[in-house]
C-alpha cells in the first residue's frame, strides 16, 4: 500500500502542494484529478522521490520509501522518458533491464507488448517516427516492465484513442489483478468513473474529496427530475421545494428532503399527466465541478 502524509511542497511563496494525504491500497486504481497547476504531477514526483518535499513523507508498506523500493516503482512522468531518436524495441528493452530484467527478458517481454498493442511492425521504428498515441503507448509499456511493486502514470490517456483507452486500461487492470496500487492523474473525469475504485480531488494544492464515486455522490445535493404533458410552472412556491431548471413540461428540483419531493410528486399525480419523476444522480463531472470550481 502507498501512503502520502501530509505532503506538502513550496516553491519560494507557491504553495504547489499543500497538506496532501491519501492511500492507494494494494491492487485498487485511484484517479487523481484536479485542474491545471492543482498540484497533481508535484505530488506525483514527489511519491517517486525525483522531488523532495518541503514536509510530510511517503510510505510504502507502513515504512518511509527508500530508493531500493521506489527503484521497483513504474513511472511515467509528466515529460515522458523515452528518447526520440532511439527506437522503440531497443530502448524498452534497456529500460527493461535497468529495472533488473535480463536483456532476453526485457526484449522478449517489450515485444511481446508491442506486438499486442498493435506496434509489432514497429519494433525497430525510432519513437519520434511513431504517431502520438502509439508513443503514449509505447511510454505505458514502459512504465509496467520489471514487475513494478506501485505504478503512478501522469496523464497516461491522454491522446489515446477509445481502442487503445481500453487496451491500457486492460494492461493497468492485469496490474491491480495482482495486487499493484495503481495511481494516476486525468482530465478525463468519465474515464477516472469508469476506472478507479477511488479518486482523490485535487484543488490549489489540497485534498478537496476523495473517495469512492458513490462516496463523492453520496454527498451531492438531492436533485430530482419531473416531467409532465404540460407546464410544470405551477411547481413555483411549493413549501421546501427550490426550483434550479424550470423549461416548460420539464423541471429540475433541488427538494429540501424526501417528503418534500414526495408531497409535490402527489400534487403532480393528482394533477395528471406525469411523464417521468426521477432522482438525479450527479455525473463526477458535475460533482468536480462543485467541490474544485470555485
Ligand atoms: N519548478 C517549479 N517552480 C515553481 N513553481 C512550480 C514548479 N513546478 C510546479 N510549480 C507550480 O506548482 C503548481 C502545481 O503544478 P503541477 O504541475 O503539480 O500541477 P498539475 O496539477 O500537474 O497541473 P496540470 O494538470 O496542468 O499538469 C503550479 O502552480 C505550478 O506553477
Amino acid at each position: 500500500m502507498l501512503e502520502l502524509q501530509g505532503l506538502t511542497r513550496r516553491y519560494g511563496d507557491v504553495t504547489a502542494v499543500d497538506d496532501v494525504s491519501f492511500t492507494v491500497p494494494a491492487g485498487a486504481m485511484v484517479g487523481f484529478v484536479g485542474g491545471n497547476g492543482a498540484g497533481k504531477t508535484t505530488t506525483m514526483r514527489m511519491t517517486m522521490g525525483v522531488l523532495a518535499p518541503t514536509s510530510g513523507q511517503v510510505l510504502w508498506g507502513g515504512r518511509p520509501a527508500g530508493r531500493a523500493e521506489r527503484s521497483r516503482f513504474g513511472y511515467m512522468p509528466e515529460e515522458r522518458g523515452l528518447y526520440p531518436k532511439q527506437p522503440v524495441l531497443a530502448q524498452l528493452t534497456y529500460l527493461g533491464q535497468l529495472h533488473g530484467m535480463t536483456r532476453a527478458a526485457a526484449q522478449d517481454r517489450s515485444q511481446e507488448l508491442l506486438t499486442r498493442f498493435g506496434l509489432g511492425e514497429r519494433l525497430t521504428s525510432k519513437v519520434e517516427e511513431l504517431s502520438l498515441g502509439n508513443q503514449q503507448r509505447a511510454q505505458i509499456i514502459a512504465s509496467v516492465l520489471g514487475d513494478p511493486l506501485l505504478l503512478v502514470l501522469d496523464e497516461p490517456f491522454s491522446g489515446l484513442d477509445p481502442a487503445a483507452v481500453d487496451q491500457m486500461s486492460e494492461l493497468l487492470r492485469e496490474h491491480t489483478a495482482a495486487g499493484v496500487p495503481v495511481l494516476f492523474s486525468s482530465h478525463q473525469l468519465e474515464l477516472v468513473d469508469r476506472l478507479c475504485d477511488s479518486i482523490v480531488v485535487l484543488n490549489a494544492g489540497r485534498v478537496v474529496a476523495q473517495g469512492t464515486s458513490a462516496d463523492l455522490r453520496s454527498g451531492a445535493p438531492l436533485r430530482y427530475r419531473l416531467t409532465m404533458t404540460g407546464d410544470t410552472g405551477w411547481v413555483r412556491g411549493r413549501p421546501g421545494i427550490e426550483i434550479v431548471d424550470l423549461d416548460g413540461p420539464s423541471v429540475l428540483l433541488a427538494p429540501v428532503d424526501e417528503q418534500a419531493a414526495e408531497q409535490l410528486l402527489s400534487e403532480a399525480v393528482a394533477r395528471g399527466g406525469v411523464r417521468e419523476f426521477s432522482r438525479v444522480i450527479p455525473t463526477l463531472s458535475e460533482i468536480y465541478r462543485e467541490v474544485a470550481i470555485a
